[in-house]
């Protein structure tokens, strides 16, 4: 992604061969910051704080932690260690237990010598690996959106409508959900995209909406709870959101306040679409509702609100009085039958055991033979 003429990743290695550097999303969109992690408490902490965020790049950074720990003491100790904290700092987004597994499982092969060369060196290519899988998602997600122009009359826009962050922010670059809008928006397709704000972090407000503005794609932001009066006076052609979590049997977890977009697309005859890459799919679960679990986070984040003050300070102030109790659930499920269709890197398939099977026939099991 271009940044005042600069093409970004989310995260690089350094030029020093031992670091890494991201971009620190808790200063966006007010400044734009990167941020140098150099060790493995520097980097579960970047996850566990929202430096980085996102399902992808949580897994991206992970990989980098265990590579970082690798080079300060590669041994079985410390491997064990270091992918025991690294996978406690963010409990939802799968991506983060698949990106440990796939280095632990590699690391554990090799003598303690080679460990530190091997993590760096598979990291970067679960990075490379990760934008190649947005790409295709966009591709797959623009033809959905094509589909959906087509119909339009008139080369009239098209209004999307998106749920916190799933753009090359909460990726390594491109984005899930924000992948084929960046596409049509590129091939001249007319859209728009309204934006939840998404409390309680506002990742809508702040980083979808950044993204969009960057890339000149035309946004509104709205209040989280304004999608289900758009949809009903026809003002939303289509939902489309990242997840964090999806079940073999297609439930789909992601960022809190989803599954009621999602309820109010379906009583509107409206399409919702969910992109994700392959390794947000968790094939050991199916009732994603029972089965995946709940982030729970500081309820800081719903009590107080930061923003930039008219001087251009950035300044934290408190919404709720004070002895109220908070509660601050950061995920929920929209179960399967809410969703229109799964896109993912190999394409675009029904949000059921059946329609991810068919994208990836190798997860066929005896038991779901
Ligand atoms: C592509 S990551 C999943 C996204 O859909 C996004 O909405 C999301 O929930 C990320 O959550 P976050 O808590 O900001 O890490």
């Amino acid at each position: 992604m271009n940044i005042d003429g600069k093409a970004y990743r989310t995260i690089w290695l350094a030029d020093d061969g031992r670091s890494v550097e991201v971009i620190d999303q808790t200063r966006l969109p007010h400044a734009f910051a990167v941020r140098r992690l150099a060790t493995l408490p520097q980097a579960a902490d970047a996850i566990r704080t929202m430096v980085v965020r996102g399902a992808p790049l949580i897994g991206a950074t992970g990989a980098y932690g265990l590579a970082l720990a690798m080079a300060e003491d590669p041994t079985d100790a410390m491997l064990d260690r270091a992918y025991a904290i690294l996978l406690q700092t963010r409990p939802t987004a799968v991506n983060l237990r698949w990106a440990l597994d796939d280095l632990r499982d590699r690391l554990r092969q090799l003598p303690p010598d080679k460990r530190r060369a091997a993590a760096f060196a598979r990291a970067a290519a679960i990075c490379d690996e990760d934008v190649a899988i947005c790409r295709a998602i966009g591709d797959n997600g623009l033809r959905l959106i094509r589909d959906i122009a087509a119909r339009k009359p008139g080369g009239a826009r098209i209004n999307a409508l998106t749920h916190c962050n799933a753009g090359w922010l909460a990726t390594v670059d491109w984005g899930t959900a924000l992948a084929p809008i960046y596409r049509a928006h590129d091939e001249g397709t007319p859209i728009h995209v309204w934006v939840d704000e998404t409390r309680p972090r506002n990742q809508g407000a702040s980083l979808t909406a950044f993204e969009l503005g960057r890339h000149g794609v035309p946004h509104t932001v709205i209040a989280d709870n304004v999608g289900g009066h758009l949809m009903q006076h026809g003002m939303v052609d289509f939902c489309i959101v990242g997840t964090d979590r999806t079940t073999r049997r297609g439930d789909v977890c992601n960022k809190i306040g989803t599954y009621l977009k999602a309820l109010a697309a379906h009583d509107n005859g409206v399409p919702f679409y969910v992109a994700l890459p392959y390794p947000t799919i968790d094939w050991a679960l199916s009732d994603g509702v029972r089965e995946i679990p709940i982030e729970q986070r500081d309820g800081r984040e719903v009590s107080h609100i930061t923003g930039r003050t008219e001087s251009g300070a950035c300044a934290e102030v408190a919404l709720v009085p004070d002895g109220s109790d908070v509660a601050n659930y950061a995920f929920d499920v929209t179960p399967a039958r809410l969703v229109t269709a799964l896109i993912t890197e190999r394409g675009v398939c029904p949000a059921s055991e059946a329609g991810l099977l068919s994208l990836y026939p190798e997860r066929r099991t005896r038991h779901s033979a």
